[in-house]
């Protein structure tokens, strides 16, 4: 047993799959555990062939892992639950937002703890995440951390409070850009495009762009698109005069202050 997740919801799941694919961790090496919801072990189960802990909580004793992966509120009573179980040198790697490393030991009894800051894209391998450690993770632990979240996309350690700046851009990130996708397709149809054609041509403009993003800075990459007076000329005024960059800022703005409300609520 390599990992047990307390938690079996979609970010939970995001990772798992991730770690599958990858090959990072197979199936046999991941426990699953939840509140009550047994239909969704059994799926998990059923799809990854991952284990359920059930009433076996002696499998979190083998685990130098244990994935929290609760919403905020649940983090005290689900960690109550499990704290007695959890080893002495295990780490509770969290993905829960806005719960510090205090709150989490207060919890969970003095457990080495790397919170972490993933997003779904975890799924195909390719979440953007930030991790901070508390200072009992030790430099080995440290390595073997870095691999699961490499193995499931690109990593950056930054201080616990830079935290909340991660979750507004990528833990909840890739929801804005589906936002934005979801427009593209209405204002496609508007414009004539059948709802297919649509989804296509969208799905394949974020696709293209995003591979675009990782060889060039974003604002050349802009401005290779935009001819003088021409479309993209067009387009992008529109958006500019109507409030495109403050309203993600402000979105941006609001995810990082409800972060921080998150912590100050559950912490
Ligand atoms: N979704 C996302 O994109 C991201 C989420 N996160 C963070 O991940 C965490 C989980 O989010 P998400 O997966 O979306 O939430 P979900 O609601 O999908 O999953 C929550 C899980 O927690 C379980 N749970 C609740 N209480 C307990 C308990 N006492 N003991 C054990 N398990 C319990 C639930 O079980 P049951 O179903 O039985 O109630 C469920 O499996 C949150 O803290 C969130 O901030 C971080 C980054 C991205
Ligand atoms: O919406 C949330 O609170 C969680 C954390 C980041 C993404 N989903």
């Amino acid at each position: 047993m390599k990992i047990v997740c307390v938690g079996a919801g979609s970010m939970a799941e995001a990772m798992i799959n991730g770690w599958i694919r990858k090959r990072i961790l197979r199936p046999g090496d991941i426990a699953v555990m939840n509140k009550s919801d047994e239909d969704r072990l059994d799926y998990l189960t059923h799809e990854y062939g991952v284990r359920q802990v059930n009433d076996e909580m002696s499998m979190l004793e083998e685990a130098p892992f244990i994935l929290l992966a609760v919403k905020p509120k649940d983090v005290k009573v689900a960690l109550s639950a499990v704290r007695e179980f959890i080893r002495p040198d295990a780490v509770i790697l969290s993905v829960v937002a806005g719960v510090s490393i205090d709150s989490i030991q207060e919890a969970a009894g003095n457990i080495a703890v790397a919170r972490t800051m993933p997003n779904t894209s975890a799924h195909v391998g390719k979440s953007a995440t930030g991790v901070v450690w508390s200072k009992a993770v030790t430099k080995e632990q440290q390595y073997e951390i870095r691999d699961l979240l490499n193995s499931i996309g690109s990593v950056t350690v930054v201080p616990e409070d830079k935290l909340h700046g991660v979750t507004g851009i990528a833990g909840s990130g890739p929801a804005y850009l589906y936002l934005m996708a979801e427009a593209m397709v209405e204002a496609g149809m508007e414009s004539g495009l059948e709802h297919a054609d649509a989804m296509r041509l969208v799905r394949q403009t974020f696709l293209g762009a995003a591979d675009m993003m990782q060889h060039d800075d974003f604002s050349v990459l802009r401005k290779r698109i935009t001819s003088p007076n021409g479309t993209t000329a067009a387009g992008l005024n529109a958006l500019i005069e109507n409030g495109f960059k403050e309203t993600v800022h402000e979105g941006v703005r609001s995810a990082v202050a409800r972060s921080k409300e998150l912590g100050q609520e559950y912490n």
